[in-house]
């Protein structure tokens, strides 16, 4: 069956609602997703203060992205796994061991590109 216009926009907002939805659940139930929101705060109000540029913004805000879907795929990951699989298992283990490590990972990078991006900008501060 073929969707007009109308109804194609409609099912656009459904699922955008649903998505925010999911924003709202990590915001309420994950900790680390909260954290790492205020990092994120944290982060822009640094930028702005030391007049980061556009491309290094554009840099950092690509960054903050990488480690906020990793957290909430990682999180999407841990649920599914509960839901499928309550009891211990080996390989309930590992999935969400390597769901994990993808946070790891970003946050590693984040972590090195705001050492790059800021500790130049606070030496010529401080130093
Ligand atoms: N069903 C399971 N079987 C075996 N090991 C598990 C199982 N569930 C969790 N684990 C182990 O415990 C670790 C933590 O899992 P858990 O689901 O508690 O995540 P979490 O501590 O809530 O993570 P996050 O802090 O990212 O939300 C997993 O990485 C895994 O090593």
């Amino acid at each position: 069956m073929r969707l007009n216009l109308k109804d194609k926009n409609r099912k656009k907002s459904v699922g955008f609602s649903y998505a925010w939805n999911g924003i709202v659940e990590m915001c309420k139930s994950e900790r680390n997703f909260r954290l790492h929101l205020l990092a994120t705060f944290l982060v822009v109000i640094a930028g702005i203060l030391l007049c980061l540029s556009k491309i290094e913004w554009m840099i950092l805000i690509v960054v903050i992205g990488m480690v906020l879907v990793a957290e909430t795929t990682n999180t999407a990951v841990e649920k599914l796994i509960d839901f499928l699989r309550p009891d211990i298992h080996p390989m309930a283990k590992i999935i969400k061991d390597i769901a994990a490590g993808s946070v790891l990972i970003a946050a590693i990078m984040a972590f090195i590109i705001g050492c790059i991006l800021f500790i130049p900008k606070l030496y010529h501060i401080f130093i």
